[in-house]
């Protein structure tokens, strides 16, 4: 059994069907990359999974548990972190505050991990500056330890290295390799920039109009011709 099963899912946005039979699985210790060109519901299959749209049928497990039915809060509980597409950081939040918002389920004061500022020095220097003074690269990293906070077993992440300099998209990179290698997690990682999401992927999906067109184990990815099937 996989951490998460997604299964058969259907989305509409009003008369729209968005997503269609989609139907998506992830490894602890294995990255599994999404692909797939603008507006093909990428987005939209990762706010099924977090339940930040609800979908019309299907079904999600996470470790053998639904949480098809689960709130956002409760599934942030059950284990699953999001660092949405835009990243999203509390502008006007400290970056502390902000660290801490991902601990904001938690019973009790949890100390934020130490670990969060060994995988992002960067953010130890900043702690106590505003998150909407931090550079795009900045507000990624902190995106990420924000959904690390809580420790969760699923990590979903959408474009992390939109709109982000070159050096830090290595970084990001190397976080992501890691976390993998430990093993206690499962990555789902939508990509638009190709290199990044080969080099990442222990397993590629790519999606065409709402539906999963191919997948397949990422060393097959070159093979398979999963360049040409996403290129612009
Ligand atoms: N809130 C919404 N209401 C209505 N339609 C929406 C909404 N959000 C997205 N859509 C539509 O659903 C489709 C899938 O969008 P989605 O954002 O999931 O795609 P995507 O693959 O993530 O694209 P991108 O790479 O551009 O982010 C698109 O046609 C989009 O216009």
């Amino acid at each position: 059994m996989s951490l998460l099963e997604a299964k058969d899912i259907n989305q509409y946005y009003g008369g729209s069907h968005i997503l269609r039979n989609v139907s998506l699985q992830a490894e602890l210790g294995q990255v599994t990359v999404v692909l797939g060109r603008n507006g093909v519901g990428k987005t939209t299959l990762l706010k099924s999974l977090m339940g930040l749209v609800p979908i019309k049928s299907g079904s999600i497990t996470l470790d053998g548990v639904a949480i098809d039915k689960a709130t956002p809060y409760e599934r942030a509980r059950m284990g699953v972190g999001f660092v949405p597409q835009g990243r999203e950081i509390f502008g006007r939040l400290t970056v502390q505050e902000n660290l801490l918002m991902g601990l904001a389920y938690k019973k009790g004061s949890t100390p934020i991990p130490a670990e969060l500022f060994e995988l992002f020095p960067v953010l130890k220097q900043m702690l106590g500056r505003r998150g909407g003074d931090l550079s795009g690269g900045q507000q990624q990293q902190l995106a990420i330890a924000r959904a690390l906070a809580a420790g969760p077993k699923l990590l979903i992440l959408d474009e992390p290295t939109e709109g982000i300099q070159p050096n830090i998209i290595k970084d990001i990179g190397k976080v992501i390799r890691m976390l993998a290698d430990r093993g206690n997690m499962a990555i789902v990682l939508v990509e638009q920039y190709y290199d990044f999401a080969e080099e990442l992927a222990d397993r590629y999906v790519v999606m065409e109009r709402g539906e999963v067109i191919a997948s397949g184990p990422g060393s097959e990815m070159q093979a398979k011709g999963v360049r040409q099937l996403v290129a612009i």
